[in-house]
């Protein structure tokens, strides 16, 4: 059985996506004790991060991290994926104070890839395929800020092409899409255990191939 079943489909006109965009049946993310969360201004500069030569960072929200981050990672071109929080109010935010939904973190990933092997358009493609962007702060089951939908860009280009995309996307949907287009702020990389998180084995163990152009259906936990 699927173990990732869709709470909410998208009212599409078109098909749909093949991918299953990771909606879950857990547990509520609140965490008993949640530490004290201080707002602070660095949370708020801009990803200043530098990209490996010959490469461009792109930035996502489209709920949980962990099958976002292996999509990308199957795109031909994408040379390095990273997933973290971003568009906070605290600074160096954990993944337990961003799970009592009072941080406003975005759960993302953030994306290095070669323009001249991949497009930004195809990674907005990815991104629109993903998940269901009408539903604001949720993705199936899974609710809170952290897992809102969001483009987080970092020329303007890329705000240029991904208001196009939104644009467009919006014809294809009955519903308003809820996507926020901003620009691109301090990136906090998530703890280690969640990096590649479903290409090393997930909850159980089960490896999910990031090779190339896998189109394997990708489990949200394994
Ligand atoms: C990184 S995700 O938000 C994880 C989502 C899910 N509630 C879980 O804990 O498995």
């Amino acid at each position: 059985m699927d173990p990732c079943p869709i709470a909410q489909e998208p009212q599409l006109v078109q098909a749909p996506a093949a991918i299953d965009p990771c909606p879950i049946t857990e547990k509520p993310q609140l965490v008993e004790k949640p530490a004290a969360i201080v707002p602070s201004p660095i949370a708020q500069e801009p990803d200043n991060d530098i990209p490996a030569p010959g490469n461009q960072f792109a930035e996502f929200a489209a709920g949980c991290f962990w099958g976002v981050e292996l999509a990308f990672q199957r795109i031909p071109g994408v040379t390095e994926t990273e997933v973290g929080y971003t568009h906070g109010i605290s600074h160096n935010p954990t993944y337990e104070d961003v799970c009592t939904n009072t941080t406003n973190h975005a759960e993302v990933v953030r994306v290095q890839y070669d323009p001249n092997e991949c497009t930004y358009e195809t990674l907005l493609d990815l991104f629109w395929s993903r998940h269901d962007p009408t539903t604001l702060n949720r993705q199936g089951k899974l609710v809170g800020a952290q897992y809102r939908s969001g483009i987080y860009f970092y020329t303007a280009e890329q705000e240029k092409l991904a208001r196009e995309s939104l644009e467009n996307e919006q014809k294809k949907l009955e519903k308003k899409i809820v996507t926020e287009i901003l620009p691109a702020k301090k990136f906090y990389k998530a703890e280690e255990y969640h990096q590649h998180y479903l290409a090393k084995g997930g909850r159980y163990g089960n490896a999910q191939s990031p090779a190339k152009s896998c189109k394997d259906p990708i489990r949200c936990y394994g």
